[in-house]
């Protein structure tokens, strides 16, 4: 993943981006709704000359003429109610389709980014957020467009039109650029302010769902934050508000002076002409077309508005997202390795985190063998969840590297070095399935496989969880469903950890606090019986590393990390630690004190 910060592309680029994947989306429906759209401008303009006509005829002309006209009216009337109806229609379908289309692209996209960092950098995750909640309005943006165009198709005609007139009539057109310039301006002030309020928002829906949910429930109840959080929220609405309604007041005082000056402009031409040589067709075709030439002028700029809105907020946010998706995708040449057969050798990494300037791992080096069960310890924010991340290639190293059997793992890429890995993490997933799937998950291929998610289930001693069900394996998951099953946070962490056992040899196990809703004797119990099943399996290639607060546990690994302030202090086997009396010997001494563990 390239360092730099990835800027927003520009709005043509998007826009073309937009057109292309619409097309892919169905190339039939969107020519349909773009013939449509734009064509309704012919008749819809054309009425005001055919009213022209038909006054003149009404006037002067005869019955042939009259007729004619009045004919031709009806039909220029028809036809562009029919294309609007058709337009609208078609319009609607295809805006659905790519609805779908859209959001499988984004879902697409944001999963198969190898590394977290539109995840959890702050200014990515308002971008991800605003391309999130508009992923299904980018749909939109066709009919904008479309009608954006046939609005200046409008426009060219009718001023057209009305240079038949007088020539001069066409200046009218002049006194509608400041109001388009206004309008123009008015969009960017939105959307550089969209990006500024992005974190007010954020923060309110946080604050929101924070009120709402069960889980954080209990803990407003028993804290009494329930009045904290709801004025938090209401604050981040009204900070929010603030600065959005300032700007939208002057922008909409400016745009009041830019429609005024066209207004007189009209008005006087109007005046102009009628008081002038002009006949009745003339004044009759300019109120018609002049009063519309301001509706099509401010059509045209409401479009253009909206377009920009839709257009800035999803279209560039889109492209940067797939290039963001592209550029992760770097340099990996190498396949991923198929056995392991000396370890995993992490040299001098440092590493902080992109867009900070904390080092949170500093030159930290490390030799996990081959066969091995490694714990890592080490107190809160050491590092150790961080160490994880890098081994899963969810980041790269900012300096150092992480070597597997000698292998520079920046060379394999993040998608084939996963097939190797198999992992539970703390902030486990809640796949609300059936429990089969949700632990099959784990193994893809081997999803419907159900002697692999019956030894998944045995690894992680989920067995007993699985018989209380009343449907077992079959169960659905989520009391939200029908006859769906609600687990408590132990058990869906035991479905997590099963999820986790999935894959029959994984070379890299990582068990970031997967058992951290689990009492400790379970947890013990738990690891003891893997830890003894992974010594005895016939090739020791794999590793499994294990991130524990837990003594009890951690003393049962071949090798034991401890990390603190971003480095590793030591490590050794329980029994080296102890005796060397560092800090290892200090921590397991308090917990073995708290929990009168044996020494
Ligand atoms: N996405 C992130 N962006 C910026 N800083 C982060 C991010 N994730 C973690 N950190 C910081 O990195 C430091 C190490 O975090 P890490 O999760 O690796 O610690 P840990 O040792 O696993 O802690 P714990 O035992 O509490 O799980 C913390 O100070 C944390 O604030």
């Amino acid at each position: 993943m390239p360092r730099e910060d990835h800027p927003l592309p520009s709005s043509w680029r998007a826009l073309g981006r937009i057109l292309r994947l619409g097309w892919t989306a169905s190339p039939g429906l969107i020519a349909v709704a773009f013939a449509t759209t734009v064509g309704a401008a012919l008749p819809d303009v054309l009425v005001a000359a055919a009213l022209a006509w038909l006054a003149e005829a009404v006037l002067f002309g005869g019955q042939v003429d009259m007729i004619t006209a009045a004919v031709l009216l009806g039909a220029l009337a028809a036809l562009s109610w029919l294309l609007r109806v058709v337009g609208e229609r078609a319009n609607r379908r295809f805006a659905d389709r790519a609805a779908v289309f859209m959001e499988a692209h984004v879902v697409r996209l944001q999963s198969g980014i190898p590394s977290l960092e539109h995840h959890e950098r702050p200014a990515y995750v308002n971008r991800v957020q605003l391309l999130r909640d508009h992923a299904d309005t980018l749909s939109e943006v066709y009919q904008y467009l479309f009608q954006a165009i046939g609005a200046l198709l409008r426009l060219g005609l009718t001023m057209a039109l009305l240079m038949t007139i007088h020539p001069l009539l066409g200046l009218l057109c002049l006194f509608a650029v400041p109001t388009a310039l206004v309008s123009h301006w008015r969009g960017g002030v939105e959307h550089a302010l969209q990006e500024r309020v992005g974190h007010h928002e954020r923060l309110a829906r946080h604050l929101f769902l924070l009120g709402t949910k069960a889980s954080p429930g209990r803990e407003l109840r028993v804290t009494r934050a329930r009045e904290r959080v709801r004025q938090g929220r209401h604050q981040a609405w009204a900070a929010r508000h603030r600065i959005m309604s300032r700007a939208r007041w002057t922008t909409a005082a400016w745009q009041s002076a830019a429609l005024a000056v066209f207004s007189c402009a009209f008005v006087a031409s109007v005046v102009w002409v009628a008081t002038g040589t002009g006949s009745a067709a003339d004044v009759v075709l300019l109120l018609t077309a002049g009063s519309r030439l301001a509706q099509y002028i401010g059509q045209t700029l409401r479009q253009v508005h909206f377009l920009r809105t839709i257009w800035l907020e999803g279209g560039r946010r889109l492209l940067w997202l797939e290039e963001l998706s592209a550029a992760s995708t770097g340099r990996s040449v190498a396949a991923a390795p198929e056995r392991m057969r000396s370890g995993i050798t992490v040299e001098n990494v440092s590493f902080g985190y992109p867009g900070t300037d904390r080092r949170i791992l500093d030159g930290v080096s490390l030799h996990l063998p081959a066969g091995a069960v490694v714990a890592v310890v080490g107190e809160n924010g050491a590092g150790k969840s961080t160490l994880v991340k890098l081994l899963a290639k969810m980041y790269e190293p900012d300096a150092g590297r992480i070597l597997v059997d000698g292998r520079d793992l920046a060379d394999v890429p993040a998608d084939a070095w996963r097939t190797r890995l198999s992992g539970a993490f703390q902030d486990f997933a809640r796949f609300e399935y059936p429990l089969r799937l949700s632990i099959g998950l784990g193994d893809l291929p081997r999803a419907d496989d159900g002697e692999a998610v019956g030894r998944a289930v045995e690894r992680a001693d989920a067995r007993a969880l699985v018989e209380r069900l009343d449907r077992g394996l079959d169960t659905q998951l989520g009391n939200t469903w029908a006859d769906g099953a609600e687990l408590s946070e132990g058990q869906w962490q035991k479905v997590a950890l099963a999820r986790g056992y999935m894959r029959d040899h994984p070379l890299l196990l990582l068990l970031d606090e997967p058992a951290s809703a689990l009492d400790a004797e379970t947890e013990y119990l738990l690891f003891e019986r893997y830890a003894e099943r992974a010594r005895a399996l016939k090739h020791r290639d794999h590793i499994t590393l294990l991130v524990s607060h837990r003594f009890s546990t951690v003393r049962m690994a071949d090798l034991i990390v401890v990390m603190d302030g971003a480095r590793v202090i030591e490590q050794g086997t329980h029994a080296e630690l102890m005796e060397f009396g560092g800090r290892y010997a200090d921590l397991y001494g308090i917990q073995a004190r708290a929990y009168r563990i044996e020494r």
